[in-house]
């Protein structure tokens, strides 16, 4: 059943009561997606375009209420949200309790193991991927967790080599967990603060691959990132740098005149393994990588971050994939269903 037609798809979102909400989801079948998300995130994802499809197609996104009780909006098929907060963890885990029958994306200590630079690698260094398309490893790192004077010896004894990149051990989200710096030799890492995780700088040619994953779907872009760093470079320098953030600022590189044995993306079969086996240990469908390949060495990939729903509004297409996806996990629970 259709609501509206095509000249009706950059219409902007509607506010339901609860009761209309009900009387839509069953009459007539729609799939009702209740939202919690910061208003940039709104901004950025909830597009005219992605809900103008999505309700040609039968889906319908509501807004989450976070000043009213969970279990008394709705009824939904599906929670989507990226808030942070340890109560709105809780009102997650309890409401995905007490409502068996919807589907939250993604569970909330699924989403947890990413704030943590650490743990959020972990899977990729457990699955040691490699077969004939290539190999998928984590840089060389280590965590700091608290006492800067300590990393000299530290850095020097794990035998990191330099430069490295110093990013926060904590990952969610904030301003300050997206502060990085590049530091040419160890004794200036006592100047930052610690918990930290130290990695190796892996030079790949100042180009990065956002591999974004919706469910079984993946998308490869091309982004700008940080250049190489040459040993005359590092014999030349001393210090520690903080660097903006150069992935999400920068434009695509997806148009540009780039050396091709950097800009050849990686290959299909190996990312697809790849994100098969992360959604599987994870436990997540909505998240991106951020992938490097190493400098001169055309099959060695390095995964440097994992980001939970990401900035899926600058993936090309990505109104027909979410929609599809959103679909297909309807489908799936109904078919688990009938069985
Ligand atoms: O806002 P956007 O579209 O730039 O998306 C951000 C992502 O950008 P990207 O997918 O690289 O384009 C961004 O990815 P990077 O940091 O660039 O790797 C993060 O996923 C960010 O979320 P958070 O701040 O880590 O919680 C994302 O921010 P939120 O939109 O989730 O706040
Ligand atoms: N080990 C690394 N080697 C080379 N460049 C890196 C490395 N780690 C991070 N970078 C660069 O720094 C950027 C930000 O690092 P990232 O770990 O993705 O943090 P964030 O979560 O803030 O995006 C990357 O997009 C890449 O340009
Ligand atoms: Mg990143
Ligand atoms: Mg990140």
């Amino acid at each position: 059943m259709r609501l509206n037609d095509e000249n009706d798809e950059e219409e902007g979102p509607k506010t339901m009561s609860h009761c209309s909400i009900g009387h839509l989801q069953q009459e007539k079948s729609f799939v009702i997606v209740g939202y919690a998300l910061t208003s940039k995130k709104v901004e950025s994802f909830l597009k005219p375009k992605l809900e103008g499809l999505a309700r040609n197609k039968g889906i319908l996104f509501v807004a989450i209420d976070q000043n009213r009780p969970l279990s008394d909006q709705g009824p939904f098929d599906i929670v989507l949200h990226k808030l942070t907060g340890k109560e709105w963890r809780q009102i997650l885990e309890e409401y995905r309790r007490t409502h068996p029958e919807v589907t939250v994306l993604d569970p909330p200590d699924a989403i947890q193991h990413l704030h943590n630079r650490q743990s959020m690698l972990q899977c990729v260094a457990d699955m040691n991927l490699s077969d004939t398309y290539g190999k998928v490893g984590v840089p060389r790192q280590l965590v700091i967790k608290r006492d800067s004077s300590s990393i000299p010896d530290a850095v020097t004894k794990a035998g990191l080599i330099l430069p490295l990149v110093a990013k926060p051990l904590v990952a969610d989200g904030s301003a300050k967990s997206h502060e990085l710096s590049l530091a040419y030799d160890e004794y200036s890492l006592q100047k930052l603060e610690p918990p930290l995780v130290l990695q190796e700088f892996v030079n790949h040619g100042g180009v990065l691959f956002k591999v974004y994953i919706v469910g079984e779907a993946i998308k490869v872009v091309r982004r700008f990132s940080l250049p190489d760093v040459t040993k005359r470079e590092l014999s030349k320098n001393a210090g520690v740098f903080r660097f903006p953030r150069v992935s999400c600022a920068a434009a695509s590189a997806d148009d540009a005149d780039l050396d091709p044995s950097v800009a050849e993306l990686p290959p299909r079969p190996l990312l697809e393994r790849l994100a098969k086996e992360l959604r599987r240990r994870l436990g997540l469908r909505l998240f991106n990588l951020d992938i490097i390949r190493e400098h001169g060495r055309r099959d060695h990939f390095y995964v440097i971050d994992i980001n939970y729903f990401p900035g899926y509004g600058k993936m090309p297409g990505y109104e027909h994939i979410f929609t599809d996806f959103l679909l297909s996990l309807v489908q799936s629970r109904y078919k688990k269903r009938s069985v």
